[in-house]
């Protein structure tokens, strides 16, 4: 298929739909969703909007300075002053909260990927390049004071967000994307697929939001109740809502809440959007 240019308008699009429909996702343990705002006491649901709306022009802008361009240290360094802005921008407009920093770096790689290939690769490659875009050096980033992520990686060992990208997305193309399209030919509503694709995440991800929280034992706690949801057959089998309803109950009551996870299936979402049209 052709593309062209213009075709960034409608990625850019799609990267903030991707945080809307995420946002919007509901029941999510712990997490905002169009329900309630979860464990945390400092957003909402209109506040989770205006933060994706507001980084739709840095994904236009980190795919436009991408477009046909070689996945370089150069490219690396240009897309990580444009994301350092979105994530100042974000914390401008939601008067100081982190709504959305990881999913800037997440969906932010993807996007370049996506434009540097003019819209059309294979999905091997797409996943190639993103692990070499995240391992390479940004010289121009200045080390400020420790984030969170690596706090807990640090105290325990983990890895993150950053080395979930470095290995090219694991998580979603071995967890998220094939729940997300097995829910789907076994015939559950959309909104159950995306539910079953979230918690093929929460069951393996080192989210460092859950271990910075309530530590390694609530990171343990809530892997092993998503694969006790998994096993069970996911939100439409019989016990699917019960065990699903059990864990928002208790990652309320450690104020725990996987937004690592949330931030991937965004991404997953996104990527989903363009395998069908444009990643071969
Ligand atoms: C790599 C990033 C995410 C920083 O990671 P770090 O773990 O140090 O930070 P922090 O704890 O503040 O935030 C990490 C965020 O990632 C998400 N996350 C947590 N765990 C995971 C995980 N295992 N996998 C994916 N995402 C995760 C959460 O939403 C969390 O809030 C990123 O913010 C960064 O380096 N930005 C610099 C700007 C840049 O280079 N951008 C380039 C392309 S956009
Ligand atoms: N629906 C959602 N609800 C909550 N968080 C989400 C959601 N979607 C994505 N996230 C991600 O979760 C992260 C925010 O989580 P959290 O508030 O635990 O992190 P923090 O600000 O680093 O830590 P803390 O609030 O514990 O000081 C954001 O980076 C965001 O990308």
């Amino acid at each position: 298929m052709n593309s062209s240019f213009s075709d960034l308008h409608f990625l850019a699009a799609n990267a903030s739909l991707a945080l809307i429909e995420e946002a919007f996702l509901a029941p999510k343990p712990g997490l905002v969703d169009r329900r309630s705002s979860g464990s945390h006491s400092d957003m909402d649901l209109t506040l989770m909007e205006r933060s994706a709306q507001c980084l739709e022009p840095f994904f236009l802008e980190m795919a436009k300075v991408s477009w046909g361009r070689e996945v370089d240290a150069v490219l690396r360094e240009e897309i990580g002053l444009i994301g350092r802005e979105a994530e100042a921008q974000m914390l401008s407009v939601t008067g100081g909260v982190n709504t959305h920093k990881g999913a800037i770096w997440s969906l932010g790689l993807c996007s370049s990927v996506l434009a540097s290939h003019q819209m059309n690769t294979s999905k091997r490659r797409f996943f190639q390049d993103i692990a070499k875009l995240a391992s390479t050096e940004d010289r121009k980033a200045s080390s400020q004071k420790p984030t969170h992520g690596q706090t807990v990686k640090q105290l325990h060992g983990l890895t993150g967000a950053k080395e979930e990208a470095q290995g090219g997305f694991p998580h979603i193309v071995y967890a998220s994307l094939p729940m997300l399209h097995h829910s789907r030919k076994r015939g559950c509503s959309e909104e159950s697929a995306r539910i079953n694709s979230l918690l093929a995440l929460t069951a393996s991800l080192n989210d460092t939001c859950v271990a910075y929280r309530g530590g390694l034992e609530a990171l343990r706690g809530l892997q092993k109740k998503s694969r006790e949801f998994l096993q069970a057959g996911g939100l439409e089998s019989k016990d699917g809502e019960r065990i699903l309803e059990e864990l928002d109950t208790w990652s309320r009551a450690r104020r725990v809440s996987p937004g690592g996870a949330a931030d991937l299936l965004a991404t997953t979402l996104f990527i989903d959007k363009f395998s069908s049209i444009r990643i071969n």
